[in-house]
């Protein structure tokens, strides 16, 4: 009998030669990830289980990314609470204002592909782009996992997305991402394996495959998984050939599998307030728009920010409208200004942010007001999301919300590109 993708991860971790879907077991922890909102309850919550060391101080990542830059006294306890459990614990992997924890895993190469990697956030799924097992966990978990390096999972079923052919110019894995949600509902894969196969997969960059990762909870998943290959191996900086059998054999079973003509896809949008509102672009042209974001874990890496500045340069974005831009990770932001691409967009009318989560969750780095309408990259456009309950927030590719900013209205990138 054939094994999917994500039950070689698991059979590997457990050293077991069969695993079954809906079949409960113990995994052994290969790295965590812990960013500042939850770390003060993740030590206090190891203190009241009574132990005393961290399994293994070289496998946890503290990220502090959703409260900064700090702008809550209150909120600097958390980063002086999670300094000193470091110090006292040997942790040394403390990123202070790098990044997003998801941009940060990957790309410093804390996860690698194989692995079974936990996170105190809803979108750890998105470093299963590199074929790794990994999912978001709540605060006592991962104080069970700090203090015995473990834990229990469900062997989730998996739905296979089969996608093949040439994605259509100004057409990105946002559109299909959105699409995908648009066709399975917010709710289409609770507790499921999202797998993402076919050509256009594997003519994605790794950022690409991120993005499609990372969003794959907004559907309920516990993983959204891509087969490692060799963009996998060169970004990971692995050596392929330990990682050949990390591919779904051609008899695994599937709960379900879509095919998609890549072809048929177009740039849309998810409409206030749930992911799984889509909207083909063309149906929302005129829409007026207050701001657009761009940023975040699931889109603000450089190739998002780099056709933002093919579409905005030399031009300027609508009068009234802003354009706040968010480089996921601080060495992306300099990448970018040394190609630049910061210069183009603040040319045209960019509010540079710190490289963290910021907009994206309405905490730190500006938010939207009443009644505004924001376009934006990230991954949620929940009712109050980004500031105001009484604001709307569009989801859609970087290169929508783009040409959004320049017309002051929601637009068609293609007509850009
Ligand atoms: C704050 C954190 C718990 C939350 C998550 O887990 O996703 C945030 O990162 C988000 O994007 O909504
Ligand atoms: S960038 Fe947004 S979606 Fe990503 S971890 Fe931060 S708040 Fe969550």
């Amino acid at each position: 009998m054939g094994y999917t993708l994500t039950e070689k991860i698991i059979m590997r971790n457990t050293k077991r030669s069969s695993v079954t879907a809906g079949e409960l077991l113990n995994v052994n922890v290969d790295k965590v990830m812990v960013h500042d909102i939850f770390a003060p309850f993740v030590v206090e919550k190891f203190r009241e289980m009574g132990f005393e060391k961290v399994w293994n101080p070289d496998k946890i990542v503290f990220v502090y990314d959703h409260l900064v830059p700090t702008s809550f006294i209150e909120d600097f306890r958390h980063h002086k609470i999670a300094d000193a459990f470091a110090a006292e614990q040997h942790i040394k992997a403390v990123h202070r204002a790098d990044g997003v924890c998801h941009q940060l895993m990957p790309e410093l190469r804390y996860v690698v592909p194989g692995q079974v990697v936990f996170g105190t956030d809803s979108h750890t799924t998105t470093y299963g782009a590199i074929g790794s097992f990994s999912t978001g966990i709540g605060y006592t978990e991962m104080a069970a996992i700090f203090g015995t390096g473990q834990l229990w999972i469900k062997v989730p079923p998996t739905l296979k997305f089969n996608i093949n052919g040439e994605l259509p110019k100004g057409v990105y894995s946002k559109d299909i991402i959105l699409r995908i949600l648009g066709d399975i509902g917010a709710d289409g894969g609770t507790y499921k394996a999202l797998e993402f196969s076919g050509s256009t997969i594997k003519g994605l960059s790794i950022s690409s495959r991120m993005t499609l990762s990372n969003m794959a909870v907004e559907a309920g998943a516990k993983v959204g998984v891509i087969e490692p290959d060799e963009k996998t191996f060169a970004f990971s900086g692995v050596e392929g050939s330990q990682f050949q059998d990390l591919k779904s054999d051609p008899d695994a079973s599937y709960e379900k599998v879509f095919n998609y003509d890549a072809s048929n896809f177009k740039p849309v949008v998810a409409c206030p307030s749930n992911v799984d509102n889509i909207s083909d672009v063309e149906a929302l042209l005129g829409t007026k728009i207050d701001q657009g974001f761009i940023g975040s874990c699931t889109n603000g890496r450089f190739e998002d920010l780099e056709v933002a500045a093919k579409i905005l340069k030399g031009r300027k974005i609508a009068p009234f409208t802003k354009l706040i831009v968010t480089p996921a990770s601080r060495s992306i932001y300099a990448e970018a200004a040394k190609a630049g691409i910061i210069g183009i967009l603040v040319e045209a009318g960019a509010i540079m942010n710190p490289p963290a989560c910021g907009l994206c969750c309405g905490r730190s780095g500006g938010i939207v007001s009443d009644g505004e309408r924001v376009i934006a990259t990230n991954n949620r456009n929940f009712l109050g999301r980004m500031g105001s309950p009484k604001s709307e927030i569009f989801l859609a590719s970087p290169a929508t919300v783009a040409a959004a900013a320049l017309e002051g209205k929601i637009a068609d990138p293609r007509k850009y590109l």
